[in-house]
């Protein structure tokens, strides 16, 4: 089934640049940059100390281990380096749309611009974009702990016809909620920008409805926490407050990442993770990686996973496909070129592979 799920045609929301690199190369990039804060030089010894360290139960915990990513991604080649090889990496596990989101504040530790990093980041996905045939929009992430939203929000917005496609907010959870950045997010809604915010991951229904009533979210970074808002009865159907009903109503996309979501407490496991219930109840539930290194995964090993658990078929496959596409921060009418001339024949395909 994994190389099934493999060759189809699947979108990517919510992936971190930083929490996507291959240990090989974070290895080379220390070197090169004289890094030597790496908890471990052998490749193979480093990937387990990423999946092991971050499966402590912690938002905060699992936050820590970014230091040695962010660590070695401090000059315009390191970061160009990066951002190819993760279209190349994310085109070979069949994936023909992703946002792909970072946090250029995290990357002038050495001298760069804030222009220097988004020109260097950009470069990679063309270059790796156009090589591996996939195609890479770029989300701007400015830290929740940090001041700089404004001047990130209006980064995004001046690299808008370069591939920057929107912007987020994402770190620490508890104690820095969406508001902090009100100024940021009402100057996006100004611009007509698209953005999405990290909320109800660590922190509940409060964090998600600041998010969408105060800030104007477009979608959500995980919301699973919405599944407090949401009461399951005995022998009838689950009753939704007022905010899941919103969410639903409104078509909020979730971004949903199962396999962080257990690492960081936010879900007891995958069997139990609430994407099971959203999806019966058709919240705009999308699937994503968050963290390919940190969690040692890939879209289709969530997807492989979440078939395991729900017994999911190529219907639901198809079905958080194009809830994603649909939910993507590109213009309407390359939405539906990707719908109907990628997604829904590569699924067809699939469907009467599987079938005959
Ligand atoms: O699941 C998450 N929740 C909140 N913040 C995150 C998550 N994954 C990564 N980052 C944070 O986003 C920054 C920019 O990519 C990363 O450096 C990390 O601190
Ligand atoms: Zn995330």
């Amino acid at each position: 089934m994994l190389d099934d799920i493999r060759r189809a045609p699947k979108v990517l929301l919510h992936d971190h640049l930083d929490g996507g690199l291959r240990p090989e190369t974070i290895v080379d990039l220390a070197r090169e940059t004289g890094y030597d804060a790496l908890p471990a030089t052998d490749p193979a010894e480093l990937r387990t100390w990423f999946a092991e360290a971050s499966d402590s139960g912690s938002l905060e915990r699992y936050l820590e281990t970014f230091d040695h990513t962010v660590g070695v991604m401090q000059t315009a080649e390191a970061l160009t380096r990066v951002a190819y090889e993760c279209a190349e990496d994310l085109a070979k596990d069949g994936v023909v749309y992703a946002e792909v989101r970072y946090a250029p504040e995290q990357h002038t530790r050495n001298g760069l611009t804030l222009n220097q990093v988004v020109e260097a980041v950009l470069r990679g996905f063309a270059e790796g974009g156009r090589d591996h045939g996939i195609r890479v929009g770029t989300l701007l992430t400015a830290m929740r702990h940090q001041a700089r939203s404004m001047e990130i929000a209006e980064l995004a917005v001046r690299y808008r016809d370069e591939g920057v496609v929107g912007f987020d907010i994402a770190g620490a959870e508890a104690g820095y909620p969406p508001t902090r950045h009100l100024d940021a997010f009402e100057y996006l809604q100004r611009e007509n920008a698209h953005f999405t915010i990290h909320a109800g991951e660590a922190f509940g229904l409060p964090s998600i409805w600041q998010a969408i009533q105060w800030c104007g979210a477009d979608r959500l970074g995980h919301g699973v926490r919405i599944i407090d808002d949401i009461g399951e009865r005995e022998g009838e159907s689950p009753r939704l407050g007022r905010l899941a009903a919103y969410v639903r109503d409104k078509r909020i996309p979730l971004e949903m990442c199962p396999s962080s979501n257990v690492q960081t407490g936010a879900a007891k496991s995958i069997a139990e993770h609430p994407i099971g219930l959203l999806r019966r109840l058709y919240f705009r539930v999308t699937v994503n990686t968050d963290n390919r290194l940190m969690s040692g995964t890939t879209l289709s090993e969530e997807f492989a996973k979440l078939v395991e658990a729900f017994d999911y078929g190529w219907d639901d496959l198809q079905w958080f496909t194009v809830n994603a596409m649909k939910s993507a921060f590109l213009g309407f009418d390359e939405r539906l070129e990707l719908i109907n001339g990628v997604i829904k024949p590569g699924f067809a395909q699939l469907k009467w592979r599987s079938h005959s």
